[in-house]
């Protein structure tokens, strides 16, 4: 580990200082997109307005005989497309592929100042942020830039999860933290062959209420993503990153997607990925809070004056710690409505409504 004196130093001469603080701009859906497929490549300027973040992907779900061409095709877009306020992502190959060299090299190069954030596949631990972080330093001195790069680890592996905090912790260009539930499945060896979301058969059942074992016992779902998710949300808060949920692969039932999403958004995540256009919508109702949740928080606010004390509102008891949980869905709110009109005006609708 680096000491802490060094912790904001740049890891090579002429590389931009490291942030202090990650930017926290909207980032509900992370929208994935191969850029080697001219389809949905076509699609992109149209998309870039809808979404918060567009992530040209250069790994899992892009042929191996497509790999160069995705990311020449990433290149392209970045250069001849503007995105305006909406961030511009990429994942790049695994550390251990043979195409990742080289997609670092080139995306630093080509388009470094028009991306935001690299997100590196399969990290397994703190080594694998550092060997990245010094290698972008490297080719940002080379590239000339002025804006640091972030980096967003996926955690996909045994490994990874065994050693979450310190990938939160390993360098000050880590933005967040991603689940990938596919991946982490085959690493863990579960029996699920699903991108995320639950199972049928991961269940508890009420207990017996006579002899017959088959009779009148309720069974309930569980959520086969909750220690994992819970994890890293601590991961990510403690040091002051973002933690998201990753991918849901049934694309048909979004239903079922929603609810995942939102668990992610109870447990403190920010966003989710979006893998088809159909999801991004989800996303985005899911990852603002409701306009009635908003306008509660407000009134808590409101009433608790300094924020200390304890008052009753509506038969519930506030104090200290509940109005600093109703700070962070306000501010969330007061952020996300700053970019989004319709929004501020439900927000105020429904403030204006409850008091
Ligand atoms: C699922 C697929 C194959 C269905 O693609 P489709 O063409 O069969 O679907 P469709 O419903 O027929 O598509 C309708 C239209 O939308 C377009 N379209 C469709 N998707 C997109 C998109 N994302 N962005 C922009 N446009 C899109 C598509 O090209 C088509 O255009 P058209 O009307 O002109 O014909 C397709 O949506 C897709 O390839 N999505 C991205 C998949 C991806 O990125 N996977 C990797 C992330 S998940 C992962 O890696 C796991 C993880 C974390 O690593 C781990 O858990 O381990
Ligand atoms: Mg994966």
């Amino acid at each position: 580990m680096r000491s802490p004196k060094d912790f904001f130093a740049p890891l090579a001469v002429g590389a931009p200082e490291p942030l202090r603080q990650i930017p926290v701009p909207p980032s509900r859906m992370i929208h994935f997109f191969d850029p080697s497929n001219e389809k949905m490549a076509a699609k992109v300027p149209d998309i870039a307005k809808k979404v918060d973040v567009l992530l040209g992907n250069l790994e899992d779900a892009v042929r191996a005989d497509r790999k160069e061409a995705a990311r020449n095709g990433l290149v392209a877009i970045a250069k001849s497309t503007d995105f305006g306020k909406t961030q511009l992502w990429t994942r790049v190959n695994s550390l251990d592929s043979p195409w990742v060299l080289d997609d670092l090299i080139t995306l630093v190069t080509e388009i470094g100042d028009k991306l935001d954030v690299i997100m590196v596949p399969k990290v397994e631990g703190a080594q694998d942020i550092h060997y990245v972080d010094r290698l972008l330093a490297q080719l940002e001195a080379r590239a000339g830039l002025t804006k640091p790069l972030l980096v967003h680890a996926i955690l996909e592996t045994a490994s990874g999860v065994a050693n979450v905090e310190e990938i939160a912790g390993a360098s000050p260009r880590m933005q967040g933290i991603s689940l990938g539930p596919a991946d982490l499945a085959a690493s863990r060896r579960m029996k699920t062959t699903r991108v995320g979301g639950g199972h049928p058969g991961y269940l508890v059942r009420t207990d017996p209420t006579g002899e017959d074992l088959n009779e009148g016992r309720t069974t309930y779902q569980q959520d086969l993503w909750h220690y994992t998710v819970a994890r890293m949300v601590d991961a990510c808060a403690a040091n002051g990153i973002l933690p998201y949920y990753g991918p849901f692969g049934d694309i048909r039932d979004v239903v079922a997607c929603e609810d995942q999403f939102r668990n992610a958004f109870l447990l403190g995540c920010v966003g989710a990925w979006s893998l088809h256009p159909v999801q991004i919508d989800i996303a985005k109702k899911v990852f603002s809070p409701s306009p009635e949740d908003v306008a509660w928080a407000r009134r808590v606010i409101a009433e608790m004056g300094d924020g200390t004390g304890a008052v009753m509102i509506d038969g519930k008891m506030q104090d200290d710690a509940s109005v600093k949980q109703c700070r962070v869905v306000a501010e969330l709110a007061d952020a996300l409505a700053a970019d989004d009109p319709e929004l501020a005006a439900a927000y105020d609708a429904a403030t204006k409504e409850a008091s």
